[in-house]
């Protein structure tokens, strides 16, 4: 057990970094899904395209045990049973991870696992995610997929898979429930091959007005990326947002819809282009985003 003195000089440090890592003020992205469901798999390939930097909450905690750390055998006996470690653990590890890393893009995979997890983390570092990759598969193609995984780990046998399956039902889903409540969910079918699933994945990632794989913009398609442009700046005003590419095209479809647009832009401007702008925009929204990519 440290001292006082040592208690003191490690919240001091702990305070120290948090408020580093406020000031980075890094992007990330959740990434859930059951296990097995091919997150850690599809984060490799969006590392390499994309410039984030993979953070496994898991294999921190496995990096944690095999460190020899006071915490070891308690997030040991944890994870045998197919459990959640306390938020508190695997939070300080990710706030060293960033820090450490030095990136400030970051995939944040198996984490939030439960509400407390998610609770906690907006709370200690002040940071949401931009959104959440949500990558759905049948317990069924899971459980085939971990049986054969063969990376040695303890957890990866019939007993505690089917725990591990009852704690992201329970404890892990509603977590997905809460951010889909807010929008933030890109929801993925996972039971693909690989190659297919990332397919879905760089959609999400690539920037929607750029090129993929040589294909020009038709003129409509121009129209309806300059028109979607144009909504953000709007939006942005009205919000008083200082990015306007850091609104989301689901926002944007809210504005164009919603009360806030009609009345802002039927006092100050004609109500005619608010008829014009509502099938508009909707349209160009239902065309950029594919059904798959809402929850
Ligand atoms: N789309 C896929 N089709 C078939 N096999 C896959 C697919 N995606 C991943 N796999 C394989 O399934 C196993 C589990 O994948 P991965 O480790 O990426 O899952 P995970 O969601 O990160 O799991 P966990 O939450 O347990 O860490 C690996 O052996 C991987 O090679
Ligand atoms: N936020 C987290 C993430 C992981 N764990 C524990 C419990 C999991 O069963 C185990 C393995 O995680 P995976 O590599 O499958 O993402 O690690 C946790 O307690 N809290």
């Amino acid at each position: 057990m440290g001292s006082v003195v040592d208690d003191g000089k490690k919240e001091a440090l702990q305070e120290a970094h948090r408020s580093l890592l406020a000031d980075l003020n890094p992007t990330v992205v959740f990434v859930l899904g059951g296990p097995g469901s091919g997150k850690g798999t599809q984060c490799a390939n969006i590392v390499e395209h994309f410039g984030f930097t993979h953070l496994s909450a898991g294999d921190l905690l496995r990096a944690e045990i095999k460190s020899g750390s006071e915490n070891g055998t308690m997030i040991s006996d944890m994870i045998k049973e197919g459990k959640i470690v306390p938020s508190e653990v695997t939070i300080k590890l990710l706030e060293r991870a960033m820090l450490e890393n030095g990136n400030d893009k970051f995939l944040i995979d198996g984490f939030p696992r439960n509400e407390e997890n998610r609770a906690a983390f907006e709370d200690v570092t002040k940071i949401g995610p931009s959104f959440v990759l949500y990558f759905d598969c049948s317990e069924e193609e899971m459980e085939r997929r971990l049986l054969s995984r063969n990376q040695g780990r303890e957890d990866d046998n019939i007993e505690t898979i089917r725990k591990r399956f009852k704690v992201f039902q329970e404890s892990s889903l509603p977590v997905i429930e809460y951010y889909n409540s807010k929008g933030k969910v890109r929801k993925i079918d996972a039971g693909r091959p690989i190659e297919e699933v990332y397919e879905s994945v760089k959609a999400i990632f690539a920037p929607k007005d750029e090129k993929v794989n040589g294909h020009r913009h038709t003129l409509m398609e121009c129209l309806i990326l300059f028109w979607m442009k144009w909504c953000r700046v709007i939006a942005a005003i009205v919000t008083k947002i200082s990015d306007p590419m850091s609104i989301e095209t689901s926002q944007i479809n809210c504005f164009a819809n919603g009360d806030c647009f009609h009345r802002t832009y039927s006092n100050a401007h004609s109500p005619c282009f608010v008829g014009v702008a509502t099938p508009v925009t909707t349209y160009a929204y239902r065309t950029t985003l594919s059904t798959e990519h809402q929850y």
